[in-house]
């Protein structure tokens, strides 16, 4: 392979000729050879915005000649646009501040830039990773600003639409359904009745709930530290970069950024991505309980509950011929369990500042961003593939509420719990039906059984 001499403050070494990178982006590569997780794409252009909107405001403020600035805004641009896949190859698991990955990112822009003005990759360039491209910057406000930008895209452009999508799938299911009276389930076993729609009106107000807890907190991951460069100063930044920087941002993404008001609370913990992925991890609880639901109400075809149907997508076993399994629901609940996992290291890691820093920051923002891009692709594959297809099983659904023994409570106001407890207990041990129960035992006439056990009535309140 042929290489080129790249230098840094440790000395020379040698770089893959044909790669942009420079020497500590290679000293990375070769002292954390550490499994397979690579720093997120999200969060590499969200680096890749950052630096773009450093060039383009330090050059406003007279710091960094044009050329220059405008050399890597081009290379910024061209990272954006995908034209370098292979120049950020470090793994998550390297410095706790993401330093080797923001200068991974530093000396790519360097190299390009030069390269865009006439210039040389390598040794000879016309740009300086740290002087040009890292100018009033540090890893330390910069990681995490480039943390807030690629979490808060996420949540905002990807995540919010997907769940909002599948809530208006199972609001029109909840209407479609509001008529069909089924029985109802408390610890599994079988409960008074309600209808389909008012289980799926839960389930939308569950969505509901997890949208806005995820909404309210957005004005946290908004917050930039950029401009707190070490430990929260602002040491060898112009007063003015922090505002500046967070305005453009802002005006690039179309997303409201702010800079952070306290820049030691930016750098040194993580609270707003705790927050919003406690919250994406509440919105992973009801997904769970909505798709453990389905799956239980489709089981099935002829040995389960059986009350809908969802749609049979593709062959689900490889020696049982004709099964079809509720696969959408099992990976949605996998990975609701991913979300589960990634919030207990979040929580660790955010925990786990010291001092000035908080050193956890790429394992915290690699598994927030698997959080969300699981969590939306999840929720479109579901209701793509299972929620839209749903139908109800009306037949079955008529004969399980019939047979059940809790339509008894509505002869409870009546004739008292424990005559009507009396009535359920003798129709299950001697296999009758309640009314054969009611009636043998003579608590009640066959025209009140007739007017007091409606179920339909039984589906709202009243006596
Ligand atoms: O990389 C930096 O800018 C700072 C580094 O994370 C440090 O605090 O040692």
């Amino acid at each position: 392979m042929e290489t080129r001499i790249e230098k840094d403050s440790f000395g020379p070494i040698a770089v893959p000729a044909e790669r942009l990178w420079g020497a500590q982006t290679q000293r990375s590569l070769e002292h954390f050879a550490i499994s397979t997780e690579r720093m997120a794409p999200e969060l590499v252009a969200a680096l890749a915005q950052v630096k773009r909107a450093a060039a383009a405001v330090n050059r406003s403020l007279g710091l960094l000649p044009a050329d220059k600035a405008d050399a890597i805004v081009k290379a910024a641009d061209e990272v954006l646009d995908g034209r370098h896949p292979d120049e950020f190859p470090l793994v998550v698991w390297q410095t706790g501040s993401g330093t080797q990955s923001n200068m991974n990112m530093n000396e790519v822009l360097a190299n390009r830039a030069s390269e865009l003005v006439g210039g040389a990759r390598g040794e000879g360039r016309l740009l300086h990773p740290n002087d040009h491209v890292n100018m009033g910057q540090s890893s330390n406000d910069i990681f995490p600003t480039a943390m807030h930008v690629a979490a808060a895209q996420a949540v905002v452009q990807s995540l919010l639409p997907a769940l909002a999508r599948l809530r208006g799938t199972l609001e029109i299911k909840a209407r479609d359904f509001a008529d069909i009276v089924k029985i109802g389930r408390t610890h599994l076993q079988d409960a008074t009745p309600l209808t389909l729609g008012q289980e799926f009106s839960g389930y939308v107000a569950q969505l509901e709930y997890s949208e806005h807890a995820i909404k309210s907190t957005l004005p946290g991951l908004l917050q930039l530290a950029a401009g707190g460069t070490a430990v929260g100063t602002g040491l060898n930044t112009h007063p003015d970069f922090a505002g500046r920087i967070a305005a453009e941002i802002g005006s690039r993404t179309s997303i409201s950024f702010k800079t952070a008001p306290n820049k030691f609370a930016a750098l040194a913990g993580h609270d707003a991505l705790v927050g919003t992925h406690g919250a994406l991890k509440t919105l992973a609880t009801a997904l769970m309980k909505i798709a453990n639901d389905v799956r239980w109400m489709a089981s099935g075809p002829r040995s389960g509950l059986g009350e809908i149907s969802i749609p049979e997508n593709e062959p689900g076993s490889s020696i049982m011929p004709g099964k079809v399994n509720p696969t959408q629901c099992e990976a949605l609940t996998m990975l609701c369990c991913q979300v589960f996992g990634n919030d207990v290291a979040i929580t660790m890691g955010g925990a786990s500042g010291n001092f000035e820093l908080n050193v956890f920051k790429p394992m915290i923002i690699h598994n927030f961003l698997q959080s969300a891009r699981l969590l939306a692709d999840g929720m479109r594959s579901f209701n793509e593939h299972c929620a839209h297809g749903i139908e109800p099983n009306r037949e079955r659904i008529g004969e399980l509420m019939e047979r059940s023994l809790m339509l008894v409570t509505a002869l409870a106001p009546h004739i008292g719990y424990d005559r009507a407890a009396q009535i359920a207990k003798k129709a299950q041990h001697e296999g009758t039906t309640l009314k054969q129960a009611a009636l043998a035992l003579g608590f009640v006439t066959e025209q009140q059984f007739q007017d007091w056990i409606v179920p339909l009535d039984m589906t709202r309140p009243g006596l």
